[in-house]
Parts: C-alpha cells; sequence; structure tokens
C-alpha cells in the first residue's frame, strides 16, 4: 500500500530524516513514536505527499507520488489520501456535513453520491443529529469525528493521522482509537498515526520507533 525507500530530508543544515525505508500494507494500522524533533511528522507529511524529500521515493500503490506535482499530486492526493491532524483543520463558517462533503465535491464523484455518503459517515460516527452543526457548536470530540468522516470521504487508500487524539481527554481519545480499529476490521482502512499516546501506539498492529530521523529498534 505504502512504501517509502531511502528518505532523506534537511531543514537548511539540519539532517531531519536519514535514509528512512517504510512499509504500510493493506489494512494495517502503524503508528509512529519516538522523542519530539526525532523526524516523525516529516516523514508523516512527506509519506503523505504534503511536502517532498530531498531524496527518495514514495510509492502509494505502486504510484510514485514522489514523481507528481501541480493539478496530478492535487487529484492524487484528493482521490486516494486521507488526513487527520491534531487541530481538526475544519473550516468554521460551514456545517459538519458541508466539511465532510468537501473533498468529495472536489473530487469527480456525483454530488448525490458524494451527499449520501456524508451522511452515512457522519451516522456512523454517532453524528446523526450533528449534521447542521457548524464547528463551533460541537464538542472537541465531535469535531475530531467530523474531521474522520471527512478523511474518509473519498474512499481513501490510507489515511495519515498526526497525533489525532493530541487535543482530546483521555475517554474521548479512547474513543476515537476503537473508532480507527473498527474501521480497520470493518472496511480495511489503513492507517498511518504519528503519536505520543503509548497505549494507541501498543493497540496498533505495528509500532515504528523513531530516533534522530532513523527507525530504531526499541
Ligand atoms: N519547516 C521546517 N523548517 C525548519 N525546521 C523544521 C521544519 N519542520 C520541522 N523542522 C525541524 O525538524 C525536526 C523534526 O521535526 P518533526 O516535526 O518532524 O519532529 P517530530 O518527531 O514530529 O516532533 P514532535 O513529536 O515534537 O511533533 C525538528 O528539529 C524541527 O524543529
Amino acid at each position: 500500500m505504502l512504501q517509502a525507500k531511502g528518505i532523506y530530508k534537511n531543514y537548511g543544515a539540519l539532517p531531519v530524516l536519514k535514509g528512512v525505508d517504510l512499509e504500510v500494507k493493506e489494512g494495517e494500522v502503524v503508528s509512529i513514536v519516538g522523542s519530539s524533533g526525532a523526524g516523525k511528522s516529516t516523514l508523516l507529511h512527506i509519506a503523505g505527499t504534503l511536502d517532498a524529500p530531498d531524496k527518495g521515493e514514495v510509492y502509494i500503490n505502486n504510484t510514485n507520488v514522489t514523481a507528481l506535482s501541480g493539478n496530478k499530486l492535487s487529484a492524487f492526493r484528493n482521490k486516494h489520501i486521507g488526513f487527520i491532524f491534531q487541530f481538526h483543520h475544519l473550516l468554521p463558517e460551514f456545517t459538519a456535513f458541508e466539511n465532510v462533503c468537501m473533498p468529495g465535491y472536489i473530487s469527480s464523484a456525483s454530488k448525490s453520491a458524494v451527499e449520501k455518503r456524508a451522511k452515512e459517515l457522519l451516522e456512523t460516527m454517532g453524528l446523526a443529529h450533528r449534521l447542521e452543526h457548524k464547528p463551533s457548536q460541537m464538542s472537541g470530540g465531535e469535531q475530531q469525528r467530523v474531521s474522520v468522516a471527512r478523511a474518509l470521504i473519498n474512499n481513501p487508500d490510507i489515511v495519515f493521522a498526526d497525533e489525532p487524539t493530541g487535543n482530546l481527554d483521555s475517554h474521548l481519545a479512547e474513543e476515537m482509537h476503537e473508532l480507527f480499529f473498527k474501521l480497520r476490521d470493518a472496511i480495511g482502512q489503513t492507517f498511518l498515526i504519528v503519536t505520543h499516546n503509548n497505549h494507541l501506539a501498543d493497540l496498533c498492529d505495528r509500532k515504528l520507533v523513531m530516533k534522530d530521523g532513523l527507525f530504531v529498534t526499541e
């Protein structure tokens, strides 16, 4: 599903990634842990096509995404990749339903199919009663579940999550973690998750530990 080969990234004179290899198989939930500054988010952003490596290649479902740019890259990202961030980045002026539909409207899917799927996803997230609420009218846990529904609207090959529960209390974080594993079991959803939450990391199919820009064995 995902292969990153020999990924290097420097920020100015600072070497952040030093030849990282990573593979995630279909239907796997893989976590990346490690101390602050180890390079976890940098790798997630490169694997998720949000940033380019200085050297190395990323393949998602056999497409060399490192070779894509401009509209082709945007279209690939929209169709094949979902993102969940620590801060949900929902658009404040739009409702939960509209936020979830947005990436679907951008893809070439039909409007009615997008809206049907958005409703179904929000129902699955236990948010059937929140469709018309704006982010400011929802709790932090509800907002984050809307962002999960948004990440899934185009049926992505893989979801990249950067500290997805870092902003939630432990009870809500647990619920969110259960949701990830439920999605893996129900629809074979693949996830790559950067987290400082050891409990979540331990529940994952595999836990990768990053130190100073490389994976290490614990
Ligand atoms: N855009 C940038 N410009 C310059 N330096 C950066 C940039 N992004 C990250 N860095 C630096 O690269 C290093 C790795 O950052 P990264 O965010 O990948 O670490 P991390 O392991 O995700 O840390 P944390 O757990 O604190 O989020 C850090 O030293 C950081 O300061």
